[in-house]
């Protein structure tokens, strides 16, 4: 067996025996404030640091995003989900493609069932037919061709941080997510979690969001006051420990970060890719759909990843998600 071949079925026997309910602790996740970036670097670089390679989660506040276009896409999101069903499946998802609309269709390994929710997946090259025209939502497009761009930067700033401490050239990670490039695959996720108001006591055995962790670099998760549900269990290498979950608080404004499994492969399993999921709300909490959105900063198809102390065979950012990916989608 290579070691490619090992490595993915190692990730993928881990990711289907934590599908359970497990334990309830509680932890802090760190924040992390991003303001004054280019005079702080050092600083904000050393917090960053420790966070990717403890935790694996953290917080970005004074981040930059104004939060009138945060407001804005979480507006259009909403509009998006409340159109027509047979107006959104004129976009459907493509599998594979992490571009269109799904309704009920990714089906998480550890727990074989299907997560609660539907999403929209914008990724750029990726689009041709699937946006919706301005009589259906007028804005729709430019606000999130805006919001993924800022994204993009975001999360930029904060890999160029992770290539200093790496010893990669500057910007390695902003050339290896060239999103002028036609084989870019870096995606913005609207995601819609269904209300629960109405559920059936059974349909509580569902996960909005089964255990997982992600398969791109970074993850920037933007989420509402009030809509919780986001969990992480860090030590996802921690064989036969006890599995222990924490609430990720959700406030508007404040971006939640965590780190993806092609970024920990690259950095030799230096950073830490931690796993998560989203609960279903507990009966005495908010029962109403919770929204958010995600942006995914995966590594173009034909960037080639390679740690600094070589400890995986090289491999392109394409291979890595196409290995990935076909356990996800029924
Ligand atoms: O919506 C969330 O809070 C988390 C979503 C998530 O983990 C994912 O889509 O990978
Ligand atoms: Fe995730």
């Amino acid at each position: 067996m290579t070691e490619t071949t090992s490595h993915h079925l190692a990730e993928l026997d881990k990711e289907s025996r934590i599908g359970g309910m497990g334990r309830e602790v509680e932890r802090d996740t760190p924040r992390i404030d991003m303001s004054d970036f280019f005079n702080r670097r050092a600083e904000i670089t050393e917090e960053l640091w420790e966070a990717a390679t403890g935790i694996g989660f953290f917080q970005l506040t004074g981040h930059g995003i104004p939060q009138t276009l945060i407001y804005e896409a979480f507006a259009l999101s909403a509009g998006f989900f409340d159109l027509p069903e047979e107006t959104k499946a004129g976009f459907p998802l493509k599998p594979g493609t992490n571009a269109g609309w799904e309704y009920k269709a990714q089906v998480r390994p550890s727990t074989g069932t299907a997560d609660q929710k539907e999403s929209y997946q914008i990724t750029l090259p990726r689009m041709a037919g699937l946006w919706p025209s301005e009589a259906d939502l007028a804005g729709f497009r430019a606000t999130m061709l805006a919001f993924e761009r800022e994204n993009w930067a975001l999360a930029m700033k904060v890999l160029s941080c992770f290539a200093d401490k790496l010893g990669f050239a500057p910007d390695l990670f902003v050339e290896g997510h060239d999103p002028l490039a036609p084989d870019y695959q870096s995606t913005l996720r609207l995601i819609h979690y269904l209300g629960m108001e109405d559920a059936k006591p059974e349909d509580f055995k569902f996960w909005r969001a089964g255990a997982h962790t992600d398969f791109d670099c970074l993850t920037l998760l933007h989420q509402r006051t009030g809509q919780g549900g986001l969990q992480l269990c860090p030590g996802k290498d921690s064989q036969g420990r006890a599995i222990e979950w924490s609430d990720v608080p959700p406030e508007d404004g404040i971006i939640t970060c965590n780190i993806g499994d092609m970024l920990m492969r690259w950095s030799d399993d230096r950073l830490q890719s931690t796993l998560h999921r989203v609960r279903m709300p507990k009966p005495e909490e908010y029962l109403g759909p919770r929204y958010s959105i995600a942006f995914f900063a995966q590594a173009n198809t034909e960037t080639m990843l390679e740690g600094p102390a070589r400890k995986y065979e090289p491999m392109t950012g394409g291979d890595y998600i196409k290995m990935r990916i076909g356990a996800n989608y029924k």
